[in-house]
């Protein structure tokens, strides 16, 4: 065991004079797969963070992001609140209020809280714990599943993209394509079975949830639906893996993003993490026991035209206990042609601010990139 820990401890020393000697080209210059984050939590007496994952200040530099940063972080009490219950089984009346609300919170804040979804409690507590135990599985059994393309079905890596990062994020990853085609790790046992159901669930709600985003855009209920095609939506599970860091204040588990996807359903385990950037303010949003976080993300922003923009939001980590984040991530059909709805340019005489993009190019640029701010949206600006 204590040989283990030190061929760790090695690597990892390793690995940081490469990373120091090579800049960020460690994938092709170090051929040695990164350790993960689990693991280095692990070493017995560590004090300190690799200084590969030791992020400054100036890292955040340049926009309001980094002017938020200065400021104290409040602790968010009032993001908005939707009854689903109300959206599929209430009266007419109801089912337009929860509309109206729907399009102010996609509007006003970009996330919102999800109660009363039809998603199972003890489904939800069993999907974090089996993804505790994947995990927990020898790191050899995970690495059968690293990272080769960003493509893949079952992916499991460190950090975001390693390959393009000069500091790696304090973050285990497992990502699984589960729709349209269903995919599993073999294991833990029961790991594909409540991922299956988890997964159906998810997207039952998910498909709710976008009829009543394209209504409150002012269209039919199918509109968004039929242009992302999400019957054969592209869908992506991720769970991430923040353990304990002996320097939180110097880590960071995910840097400010948006999603690539159409909407994300969020699934966390009692710890907080999470921030989002709303009113230049970063919002720490802890987790609601039995509600599902969901946040607009860019697909939408294209497919509305701006209106419902996809919002920043980031992973902090802490020196107490291991934070779980599952992250469900609800796309168009891989093969969609992605475009503002023509149905809103029309009705508003509006010219389209983004170009057309096939959803699959989409995930592929921001999967092979750095997880930046906006910055794969931000290429398909028209105006
Ligand atoms: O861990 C979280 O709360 C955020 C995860 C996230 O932003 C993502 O997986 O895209
Ligand atoms: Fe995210």
């Amino acid at each position: 065991m204590w040989i283990r820990k030190e061929g760790l401890l090695t690597v990892i020393y390793i690995f940081d004079i490469c990373i120091k000697r090579t800049g960020y080209s460690i994938g092709t210059l170090c051929p040695m797969a990164l350790p993960s984050v689990k693991a280095i939590a692990e070493t017995p007496n560590l004090a300190s963070i690799p200084s590969s994952y030791i992020f400054t200040t100036s890292d955040d530099s340049d926009d309001v992001a980094a002017a938020a940063d200065a400021a104290p972080h409040r602790v968010e009490v009032s993001i908005p609140t939707i009854d689903f219950s109300l959206l599929t089984t209430g009266t007419s009346h109801q089912r337009s209020k929860v509309v109206n609300e729907l399009g102010k919170a996609c509007h006003d804040w970009g996330f919102f809280m999800v109660i009363n979804h039809g998603v199972g409690e003890g489904l939800m507590k069993e999907m974090v714990e089996i993804c505790r135990e994947f995990f927990d599985l020898k790191e050899e059994e995970k690495r059968e599943y690293e990272t080769k393309h960003v493509l893949d079905p079952i992916r499991y890596g460190t950090s975001f993209n390693p390959k393009m990062e000069e500091v790696f994020f304090w973050r285990d990853y497992l990502k699984v394509l589960v729709h349209p085609k269903f995919h599993s790790p073999p294991k833990p046992t029961r790991f594909r079975e409540i991922l299956e159901e988890y997964s159906k669930r998810i997207r039952e709600m998910a498909r709710e949830l976008v009829r009543g985003i394209s209504e409150s855009l002012g269209l039919e209920a199918y509109n968004l639906e039929k242009a992302a095609e999400l019957e054969s939506s592209s869908t992506l599970f991720a769970a991430n893996l923040y353990p304990p860091c002996p320097q939180p204040q110097f880590a960071r588990g995910l840097p400010p993003h948006s999603d690539q996807c159409l909407l994300t359903v969020l699934l966390q385990n009692h710890v907080s993490g999470l921030q989002i950037l709303h009113d230049h303010q970063w919002l720490t949003v802890n987790p609601v026991p039995n509600a599902l976080l969901v946040n607009t993300a860019d697909q939408l922003e294209i497919m509305s035209n701006g209106k419902y923009k996809s919002v920043l939001h980031r992973a902090m980590v802490n020196d107490k206990a291991t934070r779980i984040s599952i992250a469900m991530a609800i796309g168009p059909s891989s093969q969609t042609l992605v475009a503002p709805l023509p149905e809103l340019l029309h009705k508003h005489n509006n010219p389209p601010l983004f170009k057309t993009i096939k959803y699959k190019d989409y995930m592929e640029m921001l999967q092979s990139n750095k997880l930046e701010r906006k910055s794969c949206l931000d290429r398909l600006r028209l105006l």
